[in-house]
């Protein structure tokens, strides 16, 4: 039996509709939402990444800035540009794209970022308010996990949902946007001896771990849900995922795409956290 595909194109434009809606109601009520997004340096990937950021905002209508940097800008010039947008009305959402270069300490421009405006939802104050369950802004990636499942009919509740990979922006948001609905969460690493003996317990697994076609049919049992949030190159500098692909077609009984997956669900989430912030500074105009 084949598994099923999860298209992230497909789920991601029946979302920006919606989100599309959205915008011109705000707009109608005098408030066009503005995202302004930080770009350092000549990161090919990164440079990718934003152009299409900016452009999914112009088709939905919104508006968005970026604001190009050079590659040896010092923490304190980014900090003082991410005050400015702090302050600035026209702006709802900003984002620094990351990487950023080594000079740059990535927590302290995290920090920086207002947490009413900070759409990637990367700051300390939208992890704890997220680890709490609270209103706030949730990371792209794993929100856009959650729509892939929520749309695809997959249950969490009562699954055992195992995680490979930890990282700030993924593995540990996942675990708990996971937790929250009510899935088993068992977190797995570089350090994890053995890891076969626990993604094979996963009903629902969840590949971050950024290494080219790593998990393969060994490491999933029949009828997984299989989530490939990977990016990366193979030997022939294909696009490809952490999962291979291939090997668990057929076995898996869902999996997403590289690409076409869990992609294109970020930036859908983006233009979903950023219109939040605008409908939430109309609200705030109204009180
Ligand atoms: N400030 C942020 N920096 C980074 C984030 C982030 O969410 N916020 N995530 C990644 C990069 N990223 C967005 O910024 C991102 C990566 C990949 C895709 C995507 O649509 N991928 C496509 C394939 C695209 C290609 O051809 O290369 C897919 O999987 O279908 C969107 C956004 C790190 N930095
Ligand atoms: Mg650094």
């Amino acid at each position: 039996m084949s598994s099923i595909i999860i298209n992230g194109k497909e789920i991601g434009q029946e979302i920006r509709t919606g989100v599309a809606t959205r915008v011109q109601e705000l707009k109608a009520k005098g408030i066009t939402p503005g995202l302004a997004v930080i770009l350092v340096g000549d990161n090919p990937a990164s440079k990718t990444y934003v152009a299409n950021k900016q452009k999914s905002c112009e088709q939905i209508g919104m508006f968005s800035e970026l604001i190009k940097l050079p590659e040896d800008i010092s923490e304190q010039a980014l900090l003082e540009q991410i005050r400015e947008l702090n302050n600035r009305k026209d702006i709802h959402g900003i984002l620094v794209q990351l990487p950023l270069p080594k000079h740059i300490d990535e927590d302290k421009v995290i920090q920086t970022i207002s947490p009413e405006k900070d759409v990637d939802g990367f700051s300390p104050i939208s992890v704890g308010k997220m680890m709490l369950g609270q209103d706030t802004y949730l990371p792209c990636t794993p929100y856009g996990v959650m729509k892939l499942l929520e749309h695809s009919g997959i249950e969490v509740a009562g699954k055992h949902a195992v995680i490979v990979g930890r990282s700030h922006i993924v593995g540990k948001p996942m675990g708990q946007l996971l937790l929250q609905k009510d899935a088993t969460v068992t977190y797995t690493h570089s350090k994890t001896p053995d890891l076969p003996s626990f993604t094979k317990q996963a009903d629902i697994l969840i590949a971050a771990v950024g290494r080219a076609n790593f998990i393969t049919s060994e490491h999933i049992k029949e009828g997984a849900v299989i989530i490939d949030v990977g990016i990366n190159r193979d030997e022939e500098n294909h696009l490809c995922g952490d999962v291979n692909f291939d090997d668990v077609q057929g076995i898996a009984s869902h999996i997403t795409p590289v690409p076409g997956g869990v992609g294109p669900m970020t930036i859908t989430m983006l233009l979903e956290n950023t219109v939040q912030a605008a409908e939430k500074e109309l609200e705030r105009q109204a009180e």
